[in-house]
């Protein structure tokens, strides 16, 4: 009996350089994934989260060891469902697939690392976004004084290790400080912002909501002192946002949508 497509192991590569086969299923995931991932970068760009290419969105390819991240250094315009990159867990682009022929994100290590170590992650981003970035220049968390902050990250945003870009160890600092922790986004020292989420789309929120509440908080400590926030309020805030706020098909909230509110 012969195995059904969906059986057979994911070929990662091939000898002459040819895009491996793949079973039927896992292909539609890549080119829904490419297509998702390459929309996203606009949405940095519209929230004022980047200048020139300094941050990137990935994305997990369902039912396969594959993410999907954008080329390294190209312009947010040029981006396309096809001059994305896919990529293994370990961040080996894929031969012979489509981008393939272009270098991947300076931060595709790390986006690697957090998709191996993180099962339930399927969306990283990263970007400079100037408040979140301040913050992390200071090395200082950001304390939850806000309920949009109990609601999108139930407590304080908290801040990564130092680390240098090329290997594993910005990836082992974003897991290191995220795994156990309610927060989506972690503010990595001296660097920036780095996000997870159940999609590409809920990790370029928690990217935009990051910025967002940076701003508030450091613009309310300007002014005088923050209120603190009671911790049995920022649990209740946060239960009844992770579980009623959006709607139940949501993918942070364990459903299938995430491309604009359609559910696949
Ligand atoms: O933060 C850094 C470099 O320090 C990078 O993430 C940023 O410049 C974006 O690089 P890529 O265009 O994704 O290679």
């Amino acid at each position: 009996m012969t195995n059904s497509p969906a059986d057979e192991p994911y070929v990662t590569g091939t000898d002459d350089g040819a895009a491996p086969a793949l079973a039927p299923e896992v292909e539609a995931a890549i080119a829904q994934v490419r297509e998702d991932v390459a929309k996203l970068h606009g949405e940095l760009v519209r929230y004022g989260l980047v200048v020139w290419t300094g941050g990137n969105v990935s994305g997990r390819v369902p039912g396969a060891d594959l993410f999907v991240i954008k080329p390294s250094g190209v312009s947010y315009g040029e981006l396309a469902a096809e001059n994305m990159i896919l990529c293994d867990l370990d961040g080996n682009v894929i031969p012979g697939t489509p981008g393939s022929e272009r270098s991947p994100s300076s931060d595709t290590a790390a986006h690697a690392y957090v998709y191996r170590n993180m099962p339930e992650v399927g969306g990283v981003v990263h970007t400079h976004s100037t408040f979140a970035v301040a913050w992390a220049a200071r090395g200082e968390e950001i304390p939850c004084v806000i309920t949009a902050m109990a609601d999108e990250f139930g407590g304080p945003i908290p801040v990564g290790p130092f680390a240098i870009i090329g290997d594993d160890s910005i990836g082992r600092g974003i897991v290191d400080t995220l795994t156990g922790h309610r927060s989506r986004a972690v503010l990595m020292q001296n660097h920036g912002p780095f996000t997870i989420g159940a999609s590409p789309k809920d990790a370029v929120k928690a990217a935009v909501m990051v910025e967002d509440v940076a701003r508030s908080v450091h613009l309310a400590r300007e002014a005088g002192p923050l209120i603190p926030i009671p911790q049995e309020a920022i649990d209740a805030l946060y239960d009844r946002y992770q579980n009623t706020s959006g709607q139940a098909e949501d993918a942070r909230r364990g459903g299938a949508a995430d491309r604009s509110g359609e559910a696949r």
